[in-house]
């Protein structure tokens, strides 16, 4: 890992830096403008600002760079596919400090930032991840709401799988949307059962399958082209929302019900409702995105 410069006492508290507190149907996010990828981004400080008593509290952190910054300060060893170095790119972490390929809640949170605070033009531009560039449209955008489309690259299903949740096993499939899921389709599974499952202790699930860890999601049978879901995340727990959970879902919900991945689906949360379009392109993910409140750090917040 790079040197930022700062001290010690610096990086563990990250003052004077400035913070913006967003979420996309209630998966939720400290934002960090840091253009120059300045910031000693410690998996430490990341678990810190997402501590829901003695920090900001969220799910994750979407450190707001530029793409050759993160390169030349050694965040990033090399451009992801479809990423130019003019690009910003979305360096996500996961609430526990760890670092995911992609987020599909987070980047449109993302871009309703730079669409709001004016750092883009265009209503279309391309989002850098560790997943690949992504380019997103956005419809409506206003200091506080945002109405975004992502287009979220292919999605690739695996094979069968099962997790272990409390004293349930269920079965899925493993579905690649840039970062691994296990989408778990329960038959005749309704609103209120779902409501049932323990997502509260982990899971255990086959990690010959998953070595790098996995999303889980558990989901309602596809009816009336739609279906309900709760998730399970990597690096997190159980949170209101997964982005690239929903476009897992939208794939495992057509292929048990269609056959194919292909179509619409309306996917609802315990945070909210988004809508997946996937065809033999790619999945699109077009959802809201609310920016909450902005502030600065304090000296001292974080001293241990
Ligand atoms: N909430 C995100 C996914 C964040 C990353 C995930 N926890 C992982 O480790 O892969 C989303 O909206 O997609």
């Amino acid at each position: 890992m790079r040197s930022s410069g700062r001290s010690v006492t610096e990086s563990l508290d990250a003052a004077g830096i400035e913070f913006l507190k967003g979420h996309g149907t209630q998966n939720d996010f400290v934002l960090l403008p840091d253009p120059t990828a300045s910031i000693d981004l410690t998996a430490e400080l990341v678990q810190a600002l997402c501590d829901r008593q003695r920090g900001i509290g969220a799910d994750g952190v979407l450190r707001v760079a530029r793409a050759d910054a993160l390169c030349a300060t050694g965040v990033l060893s090399e451009l992801p596919a479809g990423v130019r170095t003019t690009d910003w790119f979305m360096d996500y972490r996961n609430a526990d400090g760890s670092v995911a390929e992609m987020c599909g809640n987070g980047v449109r949170v993302f871009a309703h930032f730079l669409a709001s605070s004016g750092a883009v033009s265009e209503p279309g531009f391309t989002v850098g991840s560790r997943a690949g560039g992504r380019r997103v449209e956005v419809h409506h955008a206003d200091e506080t709401t945002a109405d975004v489309s992502v287009e979220m690259g292919a999605v690739t299903t695996g094979v069968e799988s099962k997790a272990v949740l409390g004293d349930t096993t269920v079965a899925g499939l493993a579905v690649d949307v840039g970062n691994p899921h296990l989408a778990c389709v329960v038959g005749g599974l309704d609103v209120a059962a779902l409501a049932g499952f323990d997502l509260a202790h982990g899971a255990d699930f086959d990690p010959a399958v998953f070595p790098d860890g996995v999303n889980i999601e558990i989901i309602t049978p596809m009816a009336n082209g739609s279906v309900d879901m709760r998730v399970l995340e990597r690096g997190v727990g159980e949170t209101r929302s997964c982005g690239t959970g929903t476009v897992a879902a939208a794939a495992a919900a057509l292929r048990a019900s269609t056959g194919t991945q292909v179509g619409t689906v309306d996917v609802r949360v315990p945070g909210g409702r988004v809508t997946v379009r996937i065809d033999e392109s790619g999945a699109v993910l077009r959802g809201p995105s609310v920016l909450v409140a902005s502030g600065t750090l304090r000296a001292g917040w974080n001293t241990p």
